[in-house]
């Protein structure tokens, strides 16, 4: 019979849940995710670090956890970073009895081997209900010992989950892309690379006015976008030059900072493959993949930047676009993995601005 372990809110309430994974305490702010599938994606995506995810897909685990050690050119194959980023995961049913062509083991032990608590048997649509009624709160997995309260957006996530050193993949290639990695998610890289361009991975923090390349990249990645201060400060240069800059998601974050835009957390975020966005200037409706608990407010642009692309659900900025410049970025995930990729064309029109630039 499975332990149990208590999940507490900050507000005090407390509901008690059936542990599995590891079956320790852990602290964080608790999201919830609406995605129906993707859970090993989700886990190992950076953005998610300092966070408790509930999971509203009431069955989890059915399809067990693939070799997450599996490369395909110097990349996890089937994940999205080299380990589980979540602080802690909550399902409604956790499903031990797995099948699928590429699982090899439980998802329970891969948790229990990352060290990270899994609560089930909770009412997961009632905590979300919670949570989108009251805004997003901080809570806690209680399993042996009663911990304190964490907030993660009070500390520098991106410097824990970005790259300590410049990595290459497909070097030699024509067109080179430096990539600051905030917390990148693999399937960007994979994006990339399987277009033939360079990545050249740089540290959230790194000085790259000395580096040769042709296009800027900035990632998704974890936590408040004003922690990145030593980005935002390389990025107030960049957009004074010419190089075409894509951002995502954490990305777009911050090259509306540096431009001159301020952020505000959301109620409760957008966590789900089914985020309806709409094209600025047209009646195209895409469906994006998105995870993000802050956004950009775009009622005040600076000069020369627009709205690029809208939420249809809440009206919020889901991306900026440069009036003259080849700058845009967006605040969804044109990479999906896991999630819909109606929007992966614009790594093709980046590349295709990164392209025109190199040969003016
Ligand atoms: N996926 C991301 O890049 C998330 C960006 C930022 N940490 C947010 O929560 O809004």
């Amino acid at each position: 019979m499975d332990k149990n372990v208590k999940i507490i809110f900050q507000d005090g309430l407390e509901i008690e849940g059936k542990s599995f994974g590891a079956y320790t305490s852990a602290a964080g702010e608790i999201v919830f995710n609406t995605a129906m599938v993707g859970y090993n994606e989700s886990l190992t995506d950076p953005s998610y670090k300092g966070q408790i995810m509930v999971m509203t897909f009431p069955i989890v685990g059915n399809y067990g956890v693939p070799d997450e050690k599996a490369m395909i050119n110097e990349i996890e194959a089937w994940v999205e970073s080299n380990k589980i980023q979540v602080t802690g995961l909550v399902v409604s049913y956790y499903s031990d009895d797995y099948s699928h062509w590429n699982a090899i083991q439980k998802l329970g032990d891969w948790l229990k081997a990352n060290n990270i608590p899994g609560v089930y048997g909770v009412d997961t649509r009632a905590i979300t209900k919670k949570l989108r009624e009251e805004g997003s709160t901080l809570a806690k997995i209680v399993a042996d010992e009663d911990i304190e309260f964490y907030d993660p957006n009070t500390d520098n996530l991106v410097d824990q989950v970005s790259i300590k050193e410049v990595k290459r993949y497909n070097e030699g290639a024509d067109i080179k892309i430096a990539l600051i990695d905030c917390g990148v998610k693999n399937n960007i890289i994979r994006c990339f690379v399987n277009r033939g361009v360079e990545v050249i991975r740089i540290p959230w923090d790194y000085d790259y006015s000395t580096l040769e390349f042709d296009g800027l990249f900035i990632s998704n990645g974890p936590g408040d976008p004003e922690m990145c201060v030593a980005t935002i400060n390389h990025l107030k240069q960049s957009l004074q030059e010419d190089k075409p800059i894509f951002g995502i998601c954490l990305g777009n974050q911050l090259v509306s900072l540096a431009a001159g835009a301020s952020t505000f957390k959301l109620k409760y975020g957008h966590r789900s493959h089914n985020q309806p966005v709409q094209l600025a200037g047209t009646k195209k409706c895409f469906i994006t993949s998105q995870n993000h608990g802050f956004a950009v407010d775009d009622s005040k642009l600076p000069a020369g930047f627009k709205t690029f692309f809208s939420n249809l659900n809440d009206g919020t900025c889901e991306g900026i676009r440069h009036e003259s410049k080849p700058i845009f970025t967006v605040q969804f995930h044109p990479e999906a993995t896991g999630g819909p990729v109606d929007t992966e064309y614009l790594f093709d029109e980046f590349i295709s601005e990164v392209k025109k630039y190199k040969n003016a």
